[in-house]
């Protein structure tokens, strides 16, 4: 479905990503790790359009979209680092927005979908998104990628800054995005929560791919956090 294939972003004289190749399969969740700096949005953006890839190819469904821009990639949504919503904007308006350029039945009909996932949502459609708790933007954030009809959709870090219970409600929301078949590349600070959860992992080091593999069992997981938290230096395969 995604195929990244030797990506590299700069920003200025940066090196934010060299080389990076992964593939994400239809109804696949992979998790990419990785400590503070090591390039996770700098992946997730440049790969819908966000960053300028300085080399490199993404390709969906077939299809060259390198550099193309988020609103014209048909199937793919983010939902970015900081959930990144305008204030001022009412929830009904802020969906409104996720929607892009579909006719008002087709609005209507995925607003329904939406709302029915988020029940909190629906008796707050006037409200500004300024003035949501942090678990409520970030279902507004969720809803708003949903309001694509995406078939892949990019997470960055999306329980940043939340309660240990809004985490849990946001990983349940996953859950049930990928029962519906929905493929998901997920950047998430809660490595334990990020590698119960998905299929496969991509873990970045200063930007370079230093492992990929199916998830750790319980008993490599601790080897796992040696290698990401930097005590490791031969910056090898943990699996
Ligand atoms: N717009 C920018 N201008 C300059 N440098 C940038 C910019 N965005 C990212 N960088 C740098 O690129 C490197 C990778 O950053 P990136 O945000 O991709 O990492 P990350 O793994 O997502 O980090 P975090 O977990 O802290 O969000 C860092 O050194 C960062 O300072």
């Amino acid at each position: 479905m995604l195929e990244v294939a030797a990506l590299s972003v700069s920003h200025g004289r940066i090196r934010a990503l060299q080389d990076v190749s992964l593939t994400i399969s239809p109804g696949e969740v992979l998790a990419v790790a990785g400590m503070n700096g090591a390039g996770k949005s700098s992946l997730v953006n440049a790969i819908c359009g966000l960053a300028q890839a300085r080399s490199g190819r993404v390709t969906f469904d077939g299809r060259d979209i390198t550099g193309q821009p988020l609103h014209r990639m048909d199937g793919i949504a983010l939902m970015p680092e900081g959930r990144i919503l305008a204030p001022s904007l009412t929830v009904a308006e802020t969906l409104r927005l996720g929607a892009g350029r579909v006719n008002r039945r087709e609005h209507d009909q995925c607003r329904a979908k939406v709302l029915a996932r988020f029940p909190e949502l629906g008796s707050r459609l006037g409200q500004r998104a300024g003035t949501l708790s942090g678990g409520e933007a970030t279902m507004l954030a969720l809803g708003r990628a949903l309001m694509a009809s995406p078939r892949l959709l990019l997470l960055d870090e999306p329980t940043l800054g939340l309660s240990p219970s809004a985490a849990e409600r946001v990983f349940h929301v996953l859950e049930e995005l990928r029962n519906d078949g929905l493929t998901l590349l997920l950047v998430e600070q809660n490595i334990h929560m990020a590698l119960g959860f998905a299929d496969r992992y991509l873990l970045l080091r200063h930007g370079l791919a230093v492992g990929a593999g199916r998830t750790p069992t319980r008993e490599q997981a601790e080897r796992f956090e040696e290698v990401l938290l930097g005590n490791n230096s031969t910056g090898e395969n943990p699996c």
